[in-house]
């Protein structure tokens, strides 16, 4: 069991010159756990990351990664966690494979680097150096270098930026496969699917700070733009069908006839209030569900304009 997270941001702050890019962030990450980081252009994550590799210094507030400060103890830090970076950090002539085997001679129990190029599609550009490797195969060789060491955490950022679909699912695929493995992952992403996808766990950031947090169904859940509608016979008993469903629901007939619940709108509502209606004789019509997504959720948070 672990005692600590495997990351705890408490108050970050880090500014560049007379920008404050991260203004107070908190961020707990569990063992094992993936945690997606989102926020529109600018919102800090990456300087976030960067921090929680040991690359940036805080100017106030305490970052912990497996209970250590990543700049004090980065030579302990550097064969437990893999990083990818956002701009690759690779010499640009030197070939992929070349590259992938290097950096796995760096860690003592590495992963097989061929099994890990083919998982990864990079099999076929094994000779190319670095330069020449399209933006979707950069990205691939990136992460295959974090991973390749089997860390215990693993920073990626924007792991799947610029991907085609299939090097995309592939991607996905491996960092399923890594939870599996018990790794811990941080990623940061713009796609909403991305993190409804993979994450356990997702934190929207906005100008520097956490504005939102939770399971991507958590972070969905209970608005009131999550409706169940059905149409039935006219004068149902409303107070009847909201006994029987979940604390938090809401049930009104805004017409005639047609009837529209709020709450957690998930498969246990449908089954609770088709159930109520067997039981009362009632055959529910054009049963129709509506859920916010979590791009919904993000854009409600950090606003729909354009950020400079
Ligand atoms: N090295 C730097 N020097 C000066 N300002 C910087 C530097 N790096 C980032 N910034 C600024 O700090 C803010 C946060 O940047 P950061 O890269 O952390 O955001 P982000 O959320 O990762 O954005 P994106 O989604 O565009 O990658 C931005 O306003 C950016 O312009």
């Amino acid at each position: 069991m672990h005692t600590t997270a495997a990351v705890e941001v408490a108050g970050l702050v880090k500014r560049y010159g007379r920008k404050t890019a991260v203004d107070g962030l908190d961020l707990t990450v569990a063992h094992g756990s993936i945690t997606a980081v989102l926020g529109p252009n600018g919102a800090g994550k990456t300087t976030t990351v960067e921090t929680c590799e040991g690359y940036r210094r805080p100017d106030a507030g305490t970052v912990r990664v497996l209970g250590l400060d990543p700049v004090a103890r980065a030579a302990e830090l550097r064969p437990r966690v893999g990083v990818m970076l956002q701009n690759g950090g690779v010499y640009p002539g030197v070939r992929a494979m070349e590259m992938l085997r290097h950096t796995a001679r760096l860690h003592r129990h590495p992963l097989d680097v061929d099994e890990l190029a083919e998982r990864l599609g990079l099999g076929g550009c094994g000779r190319t150096p670095y330069r020449r490797l399209s933006g979707g195969q950069q990205r691939r060789l990136a992460l295959a270098m974090a991973v390749v060491g089997r860390p215990e955490l693993v920073f990626l950022d924007e792991p799947t930026a610029g991907l085609d679909p299939q090097a995309r699912r592939a991607t996905w695929e491996l960092v399923s496969a890594l939870r599996t493995d018990g790794v811990t992952v941080v990623l940061t992403t713009h796609h909403m699917e991305e993190a409804e996808e993979l994450a356990d766990h997702v934190a929207i950031v906005d100008a520097g700070r956490v504005v939102a947090e939770g399971s991507p169904r958590e972070l969905c859940r209970g608005r009131a733009e999550n409706t169940l509608s059905f149409v039935g016979r006219p004068g149902l008993d409303l107070e009847s069908l909201l006994k029987a469903l979940p604390p938090g629901c809401a049930v009104t007939e805004p017409a005639a006839g047609s009837y529209r619940v709020t709450g957690d709108v998930g498969p246990e509502l449908l089954a609770t209030v088709t159930s109520w209606c067997a039981q009362h004789g009632v055959l529910p019509e054009r049963i129709a569900i509506e859920r916010q997504t979590l791009e919904d959720v993000f854009l409600e948070l950090t606003g729909k304009e354009l950020r400079g």
